[in-house]
């Protein structure tokens, strides 16, 4: 078996999991964040330094490396592990969702999907098959199984034809599957935001019987109340045992109130992407710190954080080299901002290991600043 996943405790205030995903090239604790290094690379992250804030495992995308700089190329460099020298868990998203909204054009039809590639507008086709044959080159712990994820709002016809034909691509995906001891493959639950098409196709996908599952088409412009009451509908569908994965969703709220409903695995873009732009997630809510009030402020962005860039620099220094646009403020924000969310994920798993995960999200909120 290439993953085994060990339920180690639920909390018995908030029925939250604690976990442990077993996989070759290491062992995770759950509930876990994954930082996104989409082009197989953690943007303006070395891999010593997703280490040092003990990042247990990354995301990477089949279409973006597909199209750049291709799958054979990575083979022939010894797999994506080698290729962007990382020696943790690496899970590879199937490109499903940048299929249906990167590539201009796109034309779905039963075998797979034709579109143009964003880059440089060239012709391109994935199928099932083709997506699973890309991650068996990149060679992750974890790959997806090719989707479509419905966009929001999507009419519960075109959403029913949708989930439909996924099922039918996570059985081709299965069949193309061959390395099941290095690789594990996990089905993707789709359904929109309809409560019946949810429950047939967590039916339709557990039932094709894979080593872990996602909760996919959510994180897609939905309000949260809704992607909340999605999930509480869905997770109890999924088997006990086995990983349950959130795609596309990480703000601190939707991370702890995912791991209430019963969800493992996150991966989210957010905390690099708003780094990259200057916005820093504190434990005392959001610093944006090009903001003039931070001008002579010498104190560091969340004195509650052990961060490299918490204990080393000031907020004024951060502000000054985002007004000077100087590289290193990108990479301290970045640092900053996924170290906050991975130390996040170790005090959800201490406050299950003491069942108490709904006082921590009662604390967290007041702190941070929303309303519960
Ligand atoms: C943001 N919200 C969101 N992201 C999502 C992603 C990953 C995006 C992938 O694209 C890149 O981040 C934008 C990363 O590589 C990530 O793995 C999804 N992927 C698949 N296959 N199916 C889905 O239903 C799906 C839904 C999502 N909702
Ligand atoms: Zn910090």
């Amino acid at each position: 078996m290439a993953i085994r996943y060990e339920l180690i405790k639920t909390c018995k205030q908030s029925g939250a999991r604690l976990g442990r995903l077993h996989t070759p090239h290491g062992v995770i604790e759950t509930p876990i964040f994954m930082p996104v290094g989409t082009q197989a690379t953690v943007k303006a992250m070395t891999p010593e330094e997703l280490k040092d804030m003990n990042a247990q495992i990354i995301l990477s995308n089949t279409y973006h490396l597909y199209l750049r700089p291709g799958h054979k190329l990575i083979e022939k460099a010894g797999g994506l592990h080698k290729f962007m020298n990382w020696d943790r868990p690496i899970l590879t998203d199937s490109g499903g969702f940048q299929v249906f909204s990167l590539g201009p054009l796109r034309k779905i039809r039963e075998e797979g999907v034709e579109f143009r590639s964003h880059l440089d507008g060239s012709k391109h086709f994935i199928s099932p098959e083709i997506a699973v044959e890309i991650q068996n080159s990149l060679g992750s712990d974890i790959m997806m199984a090719f989707d479509e994820c419905a966009p929001y709002p999507a009419d519960y016809d075109y959403v029913k034809n949708s989930l439909e034909r996924t099922t039918r691509w996570a059985k081709r995906c299965k069949d193309a599957h061959k390395n099941t001891d290095q690789q594990a493959l996990f089905g993707i639950i789709q359904g929109g935001m309809y409560k019946d098409l949810r429950k047939q196709s967590a039916e339709e996908i557990i039932g094709l019987d894979f080593p872990g599952y996602s909760v996919g088409g959510l994180s897609v412009g939905e309000p949260k109340d809704i992607m909340y009451d999605v999930l509480e509908y869905t997770t109890p569908l999924m088997p006990k045992d086995k990983p349950r994965y959130l795609m596309g969703v990480g703000s601190p709220d939707d991370l702890i109130e995912g791991v209430i409903r019963g969800i493992d695995m996150f991966d989210c873009v957010l905390p690099s992407r708003i780094g990259r732009n200057g916005t820093a997630m504190t434990s005392r809510g959001k610093v944006v710190i090009k903001n003039a009030s931070h001008t002579e402020s010498f104190e560091p962005l969340d004195t509650e954080c052990g961060c490299y860039t918490c204990k080393n620099y000031s907020k004024a220094y951060l502000r000054h080299l985002f007004k000077a646009n100087e590289i290193l403020g990108l990479r301290l924000l970045t640092n900053h901002n996924l170290h906050f969310l991975l130390n996040l994920m170790e005090e959800v798993r201490q406050a299950i290991r003491e069942d108490r995960l709904l006082d921590y999200r009662k604390d967290f909120f007041e702190k941070y600043g929303y309303n519960l």
